[in-house]
């Protein structure tokens, strides 16, 4: 018997969407797992040989590109993050909808043009994807790294701007801030370790079912 397939999914907001999306594509995961007070990590389903593990959403495409999970659900947002050269992103999912913006304080924002940055420094939670995106119109960006709240930053002076996620904008609102540019949209991908998708056809097999079930 080979060893079974993983499947990493994202245990934060993604998950609820996702699961609707799985049985689609056939998969149902025995019980206790879209249960947030079930403390095991890993789990079977209804597939002889494929079982789930339930990560962190930036933890995805690291087991994935290890080859530790051999397929994941992810936001395109953490897949730009890491750009890990082992992960291929055959099907989006048309779910976990957002995009990644740059927000500042509205006082800022008033007299601000972003064509005349030269140097800004910002609290994100996604450093190379804000330097990649500044270093390609020639803007040096300092980024502060944080894991949340990022929207206090700028209030408390640890950094001008932010680059976060933006849904409906009431996180910026709420906190005196202004999207002043959108940096890529976003939705949650397939994502499938390289090795894995050339060596083990029913890796090829799974993609096909989530397509299936997107379409
Ligand atoms: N407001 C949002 N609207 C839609 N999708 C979102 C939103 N915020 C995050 N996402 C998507 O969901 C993914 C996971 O976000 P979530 O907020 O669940 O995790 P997190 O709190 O950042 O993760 P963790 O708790 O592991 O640090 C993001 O990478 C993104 O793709
Ligand atoms: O535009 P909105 O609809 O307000 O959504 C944006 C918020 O959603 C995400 O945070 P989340 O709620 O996941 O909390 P987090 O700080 O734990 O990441 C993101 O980091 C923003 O703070």
């Amino acid at each position: 018997m080979p060893q079974p397939l993983i499947l990493a999914v994202p245990k934060g907001r993604i998950l609820a969407d996702a699961l609707p999306l799985m049985a689609r594509a056939g998969i149902v995961p025995e019980a206790g797992f879209g249960d947030e007070n079930d403390r095991r990590l890993r789990f079977r389903t209804d597939r002889d040989g494929l079982e789930l593990i339930r990560v962190r959403a930036f933890d995805v495409a690291t087991f994935v590109a290890h080859g530790a999970a051999h397929l994941g659900i992810v936001g395109s947002d953490v897949i730009a993050e890491f750009a890990y050269a082992e992960l291929y992103a055959p099907v989006d999912l048309d779910i976990g909808h957002c995009r990644v913006s740059i927000a500042e304080p509205a006082g800022l924002a008033r007299d601000d043009d972003p064509t005349q940055w030269s140097h800004v420094r910002i609290a994100t939670k996604y450093p190379n994807l804000t330097r990649r995106h500044f270093e390609a119109r020639g803007v040096s960006a300092e980024c502060v790294k944080l894991n949340g709240a990022m929207e206090l930053a700028p209030t408390l002076g640890l950094a001008d701007r932010i680059v976060d996620l933006v849904s409906t904008g009431r996180t910026l609102k709420d906190n005196g801030l202004i999207e002043v540019e959108v940096i890529a949209e976003v939705s949650a991908r397939l994502i499938v370790n390289r090795p894995a998708f050339k060596t083990r056809p029913e890796v090829a097999a799974l993609v096909e079912a989530f397509r299936g079930a997107v379409a």
